[in-house]
């Protein structure tokens, strides 16, 4: 592997991605995506539920193959690369956690929302004791104030997390609002900082480069942009940018290029645009990976999902809440029969 890598980049589209397709890998498909990435030197690839370990459920939308045997596959043709799983506390517990790591998983990536850091503190320290590398993955992150993030970001470090992200899952952060957040956690925090970005509003490239600007040396990308809503930062365009900013990823831009177009495009249900219903998430304020459900609760109540998705970000419903999406859609279709 190479070591002179000015940026980590972490490839999510076998975590994220997963939202994309309705969690619906199959074993071959993350054979062929890993090993790509692998022989693309890339150094962290993600596996697991779109939701994290455990996810697959009625609530977030079941797997068609157990993750564990995902992770294994990933494992089994990682090759230099190290595969990477998420966890939410309260979905996963440390049960999948360890056998993850059992399987060969070597970092853990601990998400909470942006001000309940609190909750990833048992799950960060067993992850140390399991000899993962750590991350606290601080989703949701335009929902607080900088001064608030760095105060949970503290905590996390606090608990042997190794990096910190600042997440942008609904894909609502502007350039500057990710580099005040990405400027403050440098300042303040002595562990690495990181950026996950999505593309609802079409910012995904410009806030990882902000990220990159203000000091963040882990990234995540997704290959294909395969992720929740309009999907993420796009690995291999990313790749390429870097190149010619003189940054090092060690990544190979041409392996990429080529898995993106042989073997993660054919993966596609439709390619991954931004759609009226990703930019209302962008918009809105609104979790990702609620598009998919908005849309279908849309469907069944005969309503718009904007409209479902707008009231979702009023309401600043937070993910885990996924049972209220289809709270609104039946109560926007009950205020319109009056
Ligand atoms: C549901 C977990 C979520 O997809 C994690 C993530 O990638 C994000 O918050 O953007
Ligand atoms: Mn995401």
């Amino acid at each position: 592997m190479t070591d002179n890598r000015d940026i980590l980049i972490t490839e999510v589209a076998l975590r994220d991605g997963s939202h994309a397709i309705a969690h619906q890998y199959t074993v071959d498909q993350v054979l062929n995506v890993a090993k790509a990435l692998s022989d693309a030197n890339v150094p962290y690839i993600e596996v697991s539920h779109g939701d994290g370990l455990a996810g697959s459920s009625l609530q977030y939308g079941l797997s068609k193959t157990d993750e564990m045997k995902l992770i294994e596959a990933a494992v089994s043709v990682a090759g230099e690369s190290k595969i990477a799983v998420l966890l939410l506390p309260g979905i996963g517990t440390l049960h999948e956690l360890k056998e993850a790591a059992n399987l060969g998983a070597k970092m853990a990536r601990i998400a909470t929302h942006v001000t309940e850091a609190d909750v990833s503190a048992q799950h960060i320290a067993y992850a140390k004791e399991l000899g993962m590398e750590t991350v606290g993955f601080l989703m949701m992150s335009h929902m607080a104030p900088v001064d608030k993030i760095v105060e949970q970001a503290k905590l996390m470090e606090s608990y042997g997390a190794d990096t910190v992200y600042t997440v942008d899952s609904a894909g609502y952060l502007l350039p500057d609002q990710v580099r005040e957040r990405i400027r403050a956690l440098k300042q303040s925090v002595g562990v690495n900082v990181g950026f996950h970005g999505h593309n609802n509003l079409s910012l995904a490239m410009a806030n990882t480069l902000a990220a990159i600007d203000e000091g963040a040396n882990r990234i995540d990308g997704s290959v294909r942009c395969l992720g929740a809503g309009a999907g993420n930062t796009q690995t291999e365009v990313l790749i390429a940018v870097l190149e010619r900013m003189g940054i090092q990823t060690g990544v190979d831009l041409y392996k990429m290029m080529d898995l993106a177009e042989e073997i993660v495009a054919p993966i596609l249900h439709v390619p991954q645009e931004i759609t009226r219903d990703s930019l209302t998430l962008g918009y809105a304020g609104v979790y990702s990976s609620f598009a998919l459900h908005a849309k279908r609760a849309a469907e069944k109540f005969n309503v718009d999902s904007r409209d479902i998705l707008i009231e979702l970000g009023k309401r600043k419903v937070v993910g885990g809440q996924e049972d209220m999406i289809v709270d609104v859609a039946a109560e926007i279709a009950k205020a319109r029969m009056k």
